[in-house]
């Protein structure tokens, strides 16, 4: 593994097998097949594809929400020590868990609407025994406050958040344990246009500080083209192509990535003016280094 890679992926295979289906055979999917590729530390990995491609179940083993049926998941730990991922136990896996976190797509579903906002940004500090008392309070306060919300507003529960603030609260707690590697599927999709170029700055401005490293999981394809650094194409839970970004979308190499391109209408940023709140425009937007923390939480009340 390079010196800066994060994450070497190695033949990686993940088949599920249900009990019985027609007629009562056992039926399976290969959801990822074969997959080797490397994330390399404070860059932004792509994975695109049409639904059902695999691109979800990928994401799940390296987080190791799945055991992956074969194949390694060699990480690289803050000391320079390397791990595979694919064959810890629960318990090895466990210290693992405050720095590979993930942003869930639906801020609506995945915050539980019976928990305060700081009920559900400490409990990945309280599992993990990081932090009690004033300590586990402060770093709340702090990693809401770095997603832009204001922690006096800590104790209301989420249906009194936008949507857009509440995806600022699910990043808020996958912060919260200083994670180095954050797989964000569909972290954007469920947000209206206008909130998602928000979340895009957001998600920039954290990595550009704590140097995070994303797995970004779109199917937006001009989001990934703003955001990521290198794109892999999954088809078939294979990966058909892997390029350095603008060489994907300049020059798409493999049919399927070809298609994928042509079926939506991805306009050349160099060829149009950009327009204020769509993703392209953003690239530019970030080099001004935009006061991300105070857009949104102005709606907070
Ligand atoms: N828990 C599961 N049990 C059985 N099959 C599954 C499971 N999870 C995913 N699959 C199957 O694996 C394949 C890949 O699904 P996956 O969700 O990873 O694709 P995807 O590219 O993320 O799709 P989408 O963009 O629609 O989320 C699909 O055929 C899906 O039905």
């Amino acid at each position: 593994m390079r010196g800066d890679d994060i994450l070497r992926v190695v033949n990686l295979s993940m088949r599920f097998s249900s009990g019985s289906g027609l007629f009562g055979r056992r039926t399976s999917v290969q959801a990822v097949d074969d997959v080797s590729l490397v994330v390399r530390r404070g860059a932004t990995l792509g994975l695109v594809g049409e639904s059902g491609s695999g691109k979800t179940t990928l994401g799940r083993c390296i987080l190791r929400a799945h055991q992956p049926t074969s194949g390694q998941l060699h990480y690289r730990r803050t000391d320079g020590s390397e791990v595979d991922l694919a064959v810890l136990s629960r318990a090895e896996l466990r210290p693992l868990r405050t720095e590979i976190r993930t942003v869930f797509q639906d801020p609506n579903s995945s915050l539980n609407p019976r928990m305060t906002v700081q009920q559900i940004v400490a409990e990945p500090l309280i599992v993990n025994k990081l932090a009690s008392g004033s300590a586990l309070t402060d770093q709340v306060a702090d990693a809401l406050r770095r997603c832009g919300l204001r922690p006096e507003l800590m104790r209301r529960y989420p249906h009194a958040f936008s949507g857009g603030e509440r995806q600022r609260i699910g990043i808020a707690r996958a912060l919260v344990t200083q994670p180095r590697l954050v797989v964000a599927d569909e972290a954007v999709s469920a947000l209206d246009v206008s909130v998602r170029s928000q979340i895009l700055n957001l998600l920039e401005d954290l990595q550009d500080e704590f140097e995070l490293t994303y797995v970004f999981i779109s199917h937006d394809l001009s989001v990934v083209q703003h955001l990521c650094d290198r794109v892999a194409v999954m088809y078939r839970g294979k990966i058909v192509e892997e390029a350095d970004t603008e060489d994907l979308f300049e020059r798409p190499q493999h049919t399927y990535t070809q298609k994928l391109l042509a079926s939506v209408p991805i306009t050349d940023p160099r060829l149009r003016t950009p327009r204020p709140g769509t993703p392209q425009s953003l690239s530019a937007a970030r080099h001004r280094r935009p006061d991300t923390a105070s857009r949104e939480s102005t709606a907070t009340g």
